[in-house]
């Protein structure tokens, strides 16, 4: 099948890799020339592990440009591009959709699908379809799911395949299939469903998990006045299949370029639909965004004031195995440090460079040992597993800090508290 993918970010590059694996032949899209550079060169722009791989392993198969032109030899047009919160509102900013659809009117026509990939506010897709069916293609939704980190192999073995399509005589479901022809021979459920239902699912999916994540956070805030341990209570009512044990870690919570932004754009959503009393989810962001606040709290407590004081953080971007630092809780944690009045250094083994976009004026140090070595405290906020591996007592030897405030409760206490420190989970004694 011959492909194009409109959009060559987190999401799109890696749709585009993972489709000529499968052994389509893939043009990827994006208007970034500096993108396209990387991308056409065989190198990844941003950091996923395995995507470098298929990069230079599929240059036959794929190529890259900024010509939207080259789409007009593709039968599928995937829709990969950014649909980022609008500034100074909660609702999802579909310019970037409207305008990759648009671009591409001129260049498809009968046989063509259009297959939107990017999360979207419900009855996006139907405003959509109606503009593309004018040149006599389809449109259909096909939400994607995969995680940053597992981006690769979430591509290639997705949990399930979802379609919105138009009721009826539609060529949508079976150029799907074909698509996803040898992972759906793998036996990968697929749910064929209308356009509202395929856009619900993708944001109920991510409302579900940041409910869970704050959820497990605001149990931590209740066991922190009881002394109660959040852990040990995750691990038992985790045991229940019923709740699972997965995406119960509490700590500095959930940030990232979609769960935030996604459970802001639901609820502005349910607003327009006139649904005012669906609130639930303003709390469960107030819940998340409290706990950035609390890591900062924590050090101030136990370090008796921040002025002056030298704190190494660890950790920028929002999760493991990802240099993404948008709307991420380390990033955030490192600012209000500062903002407060430490003297911050802050380190990851990946995200140093996107981090330093949006905050040239942070004080950065790619060398672990660099940011420690003269810090009062030690903040892990990102548990990469480089830091979860610390040797605390090899840790104190190069480090004068004697307290460790661990956000994100990926260490074990005992072990940094034998080697002569003060340890501060959240929701932890
Ligand atoms: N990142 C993820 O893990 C993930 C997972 C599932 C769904 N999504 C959704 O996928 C969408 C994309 O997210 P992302 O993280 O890849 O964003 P991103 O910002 O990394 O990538 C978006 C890309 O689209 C390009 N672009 C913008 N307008 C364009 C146009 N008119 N034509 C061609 N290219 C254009 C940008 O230059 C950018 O490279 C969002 O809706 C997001 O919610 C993301
Ligand atoms: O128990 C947990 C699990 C996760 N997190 C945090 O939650 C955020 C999101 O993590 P994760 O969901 O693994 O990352 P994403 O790559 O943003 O993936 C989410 O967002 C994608 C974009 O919509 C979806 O495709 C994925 O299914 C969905 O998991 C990160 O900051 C994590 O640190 C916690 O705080 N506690």
């Amino acid at each position: 099948m011959r492909i194009s993918v409109i959009g060559c970010g987190y999401l799109g590059a890696v749709h585009a890799a993972c489709m000529a694996e499968l052994g389509h032949d893939v043009v990827g899209i994006d208007v970034d020339a500096a993108k396209v550079a990387d991308l056409a060169a065989g190198r990844s722009p941003f950091f996923e592990p395995g995507l470098d791989d298929l990069l230079g392993s599929r240059h036959g198969r794929l190529r890259f440009t900024t010509d939207i032109a080259a789409a007009a030899d593709a039968r599928v047009h995937f829709i990969a591009v950014g649909t980022p919160q609008q500034a100074g509102s909660d609702a999802a900013d579909l310019r970037y959709v409207d305008a990759a659809v648009h671009s591409l009117l001129p260049h498809i026509g009968p046989g063509h699908l259009v297959v939107g990939k990017s999360t979207v506010p419900v009855g996006t897709a139907a405003r959509l379809a109606a503009i593309v069916e004018q040149t006599g293609a389809e449109l259909a939704w096909n939400p994607e799911f995969l995680r940053e980190g597992f981006a690769v192999s979430d591509t290639l073995t997705p949990d399930r395949f979802v379609y919105g399509v138009r009721p009826g005589d539609s060529i949508a479901t079976e150029l799907l299939d074909e698509v996803y022809a040898t992972p759906l021979a793998s036996g990968i459920p697929r749910i064929v469903t209308d356009f509202a239902t395929a856009e619900l699912v993708k944001v109920s999916a991510n409302a579900f998990l940041a409910t869970k994540i704050s959820f497990i956070n605001a149990i931590a805030e209740i066991a922190e006045v009881t002394g109660a341990d959040v852990t040990t209570l995750a691990d038992a009512i985790g045991h229940d299949t019923r709740i699972g044990r997965r995406f119960l870690n509490a700590g500095v919570g959930f940030g990232g370029g979609c769960l935030p932004k996604d459970i802001r754009a639901f609820r502005a959503r349910a607003r327009e639909l006139g649904l005012e009393s669906l609130t639930f989810l303003e709390e469960v962001d107030q819940i998340n965004l409290r706990r950035r606040q609390r890591v900062v709290d924590l050090v101030d407590a136990n370090l008796g004031g921040l002025t002056d004081r030298r704190v190494a953080v660890l950790g920028l971007a929002f999760k493991p195995e990802s240099d993404d630092v948008r709307d991420s809780p380390a990033l955030d944690v490192a600012g209000r440090l500062v903002a407060a009045g430490a003297l911050v250094r802050a380190t990851d083994p990946e995200a140093i460079e996107t981090a330093r976009r949006v905050h040239p004026e942070l004080d950065y140090r790619p060398e672990l040992d660099d940011a420690i070595a003269e810090a009062d405290a030690l903040v892990v906020v990102t548990e990469w597993r480089q830091y979860r591996e610390l040797d605390p007592v090899t840790i104190a030897q190069r480090t004068p800090a004697r307290l460790i405030v661990d956000g994100r409760n990926c260490l074990d206490p005992q072990r940094w508290r034998d080697a002569g420190f003060t340890y501060v989970g959240l929701g932890r004694p």
